[in-house]
């Protein structure tokens, strides 16, 4: 293959600053040329070491940078539509960190974009779909060994909500991956909402609703559960059970080595999604890297990333109404026909 893929990384907070590490280090084929974030100190921090690397405070100048052939989105949802019509206008395919926009109507709008140029230009990054255990998972569900999915059970903890977090955002930040992976491991649309309040944990911040139940029906008369539960202050913890008509498949269970001792077994309970979910991020980015790089566009694309927002949006709905809420999503355009179902 030729050289390799010049990547513009718009963002070096948390995620960003992971992305720049794993592209600089750990993927093949791609280097880190150009980075943005209004908080340049940050940016400089996170490209130490690399060679021929420029930083800048505004997105756009990091896009004409030289070397730049496409671009990596990790600044916050509400900048990313910007940042996603400004590539897509340099025909700059492009890595989008969830969410793709964080409301549906700018979502949209992203997709009519892509409609627009007649060509999809955008990998969205619902990571879960390259987790080893979602993609084994996914396979059995596609064959015929478990007969029809019925349920799927899902737990999505995580130790502390940053500073910030919102009772919505426990729907729109962290069940959107649930989301994505149920209409993916379903191949079915996820068409109402029900959100359950249990008693909030005392060691949630005032105010916040935590934890949330969560019940999706399909279109295929599938039901999806999940515990969301950002403040379980033990770790960080995504499962999923598949209970099918002739079967049952679960993941997410062990992650790390279990130590016996004497009438003891203990292992380690990840702390964040950069541990438990880091060679999904390495399989993800490679995988951008690598479809980019035979000019092909692979993965959650800008539909997925729209149909996550309209779903996370009704939830949103939901939670507040306290009612079961209908999802409203616009048709579907033939660009995304059959696209990586
Ligand atoms: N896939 C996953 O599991 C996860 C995805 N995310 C997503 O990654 C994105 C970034 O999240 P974090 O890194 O946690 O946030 P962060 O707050 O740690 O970092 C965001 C960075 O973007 C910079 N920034 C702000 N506006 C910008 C703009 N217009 N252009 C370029 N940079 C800008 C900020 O100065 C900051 O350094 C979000 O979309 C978030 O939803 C976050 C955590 C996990
Ligand atoms: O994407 C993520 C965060 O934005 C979200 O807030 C967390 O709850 C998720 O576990 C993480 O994967």
């Amino acid at each position: 293959m030729g050289d390799l893929l010049g990547v513009a990384v718009l963002g070096a907070g948390h995620m960003g600053a992971d992305h720049i590490r794993r592209l600089d280090r750990v993927v093949n084929g791609a280097r880190v040329a150009a980075v943005a974030d209004p908080d340049t100190e940050r940016a400089k921090e996170a490209t130490a070491g690399i060679d021929g690397v420029s930083v800048h405070a505004e997105a756009e100048a990091a896009l004409a940078a030289p070397g730049v052939n496409a671009v990596l989105i990790a600044s916050p949802g509400p900048a990313h539509e910007e940042a996603l019509l400004a590539a897509f206008a340099r025909g700059l395919p492009v890595l989008c960190e969830k969410p793709l926009v964080p409301d549906s109507a700018g979502a949209l709008r992203v997709v009519e974009a892509e409609v627009r140029l007649g060509r999809r230009l955008t990998q969205t990054g619902f990571m879960r779909r390259y987790d080893t255990e979602y993609a084994r998972l996914k396979s059995l569900l596609d064959g015929d060994r478990l007969g029809r999915p019925l349920m799927l059970h899902c737990t999505h903890r995580n130790v502390s909500s940053p500073p910030g977090f919102t009772s919505a955002m426990l729907i729109n930040s962290s069940v959107s991956h649930e989301i994505d992976a149920a209409r993916w491991l379903l191949g079915q649309e996820l068409t109402a909402v029900t959100v359950l309040r249990p008693g909030s944990s005392a060691h949630a911040p005032a105010g916040l609703v935590d934890p949330q139940f969560v019940v999706f029906e399909t279109s295929g008369g599938a039901l999806v559960d999940v515990e969301v539960f950002v403040n379980c202050g033990f770790g960080y913890q995504v499962r999923c059970e598949a209970v099918c008509e002739r079967g049952g498949a679960r993941i997410g269970e062990e992650h790390s080595m279990v130590v016996t001792t004497a009438g003891d077994a203990r292992s380690e309970v990840p702390q964040d999604y950069l541990v438990r979910f880091a060679n999904a991020y390495d399989r993800e980015v490679q995988a951008w890297v690598d479809a980019t790089r035979r000019g092909r566009v692979t993965g959650p694309g800008a539909w997925d990333g729209y149909a996550a927002s309209v779903v996370a949006e009704a939830g949103v709905r939901a939670l507040e109404s306290g009612a079961r809420t209908s999802v409203e999503q616009a048709p579907r355009p033939e660009l995304y026909d059959g696209a990586h179902r």
